[in-house]
């Protein structure tokens, strides 16, 4: 089938350049208005759709952004392809700001999203054991060494619910459970992509050693913010040469994540809730028509 690449802009990522016949287009959705237009347009003969996860001019923070419309929005746009690019701290030496991380698992400790686009009514149960597609990811982990940048291959994204930063005491405890990265935003987007059955990769771009390390105060946004701004270019061209090294044709996922829901569904038919079925088109048409 044909590749549409989607590009899900975290903090200081609020455009994408170089798209012939780009246009922003507002997209409506039964799960509420996403966070703003999507960029649409072609890249290297490859169709592309980009979201900024907090809007233009960052106005949602990350327990408003309404994740299941700006995942709902990307499926109605056929996205069969989404890169995220995040702003993280870090708990490792190693990761240091500046860094790119291609993260390959998290812990979720959010509470205050909505997390599912199944609830009663139709229920479903997708497999997040393994929460990316290895396959987008090791792309991205290409684009991203391509940009010179030091990029490390696999990661824990502990994902909290903010907005406030963590307590020192928060931060040495993520560490210790072997987290490598924290951000405010993969959870619940990367489990809605899964439901979706959209490929889902993140790039984390480390701005910040949180709260734990001894050599470096708290985390400042100020200092996060800077670091954004001297990796724009970075994460600009890394999503640049995504289309060139993904081509336009999606290939069956050979890790399954756009056949997620080909068993997951275990509400009986005759007893589904039709407002829901009607409000899972986009993203569950394909299993639950017929
Ligand atoms: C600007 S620091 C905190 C903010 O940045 C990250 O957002 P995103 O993942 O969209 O880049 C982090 O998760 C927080 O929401
Ligand atoms: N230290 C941190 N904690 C949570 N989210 C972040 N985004 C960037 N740095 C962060």
């Amino acid at each position: 089938m044909e590749r549409v690449i989607g590009v899900m802009g975290g903090s200081g990522v609020y455009e994408i350049e170089g798209l012939e016949e780009a246009r922003w287009q507002s997209v409506e959705t039964p799960w509420g208005a996403p966070s703003d237009a999507v960029l649409t347009g072609v890249l290297s003969g490859v169709r592309m759709a980009f979201l900024p996860r907090h809007g233009r001019g960052h106005v949602h923070g990350p327990s408003s952004v309404n994740y299941r419309a700006n995942i709902d929005a990307l499926k109605q746009l056929d996205v069969t392809d989404l890169v995220s690019v995040s702003a993280v701290g870090s708990f490792r030496e190693e990761m240091a700001p500046g860094d790119f991380v291609i993260v390959d698992q998290f812990i979720d400790r959010t509470f205050a999203r909505e997390k599912s686009f199944f609830t009663s009514g139709c229920v479903a149960h997708v497999s997040v054991a393994h929460p990316v597609c290895d396959r987008l990811s090791d792309i991205a982990f290409e684009a991203a060494r391509g940009t010179g940048v030091s990029v490390h291959r696999g990661g824990t994204y502990l994902a909290m619910e903010g907005p406030q930063f963590s307590s020192v005491a928060e931060s040495r405890m993520y560490r210790d459970w072997g987290c490598d990265v924290i951000g405010m935003t993969n959870m619940p987007e990367a489990k809605l992509a899964r439901e979706a059955e959209i490929c889902y990769a993140s790039v984390a771009m480390v701005t910040d050693y949180d709260s734990w390390h001894p050599g470096h105060g708290a985390v400042e946004i100020t200092d996060i913010l800077a670091t954004l701004r001297a990796n724009t270019a970075n994460a600009k061209a890394l999503v640049a040469a995504l289309p060139g090294l993904l081509g336009a044709t999606h290939a069956p996922c050979p890790h399954g994540c756009d056949r997620a829901l080909e068993h997951a569904i275990m509400t009986a038919p005759e007893k589904r809730d039709p407002a829901l079925v009607s409000k899972l088109s986009t993203v569950a048409g394909r299993v639950l028509k017929g």
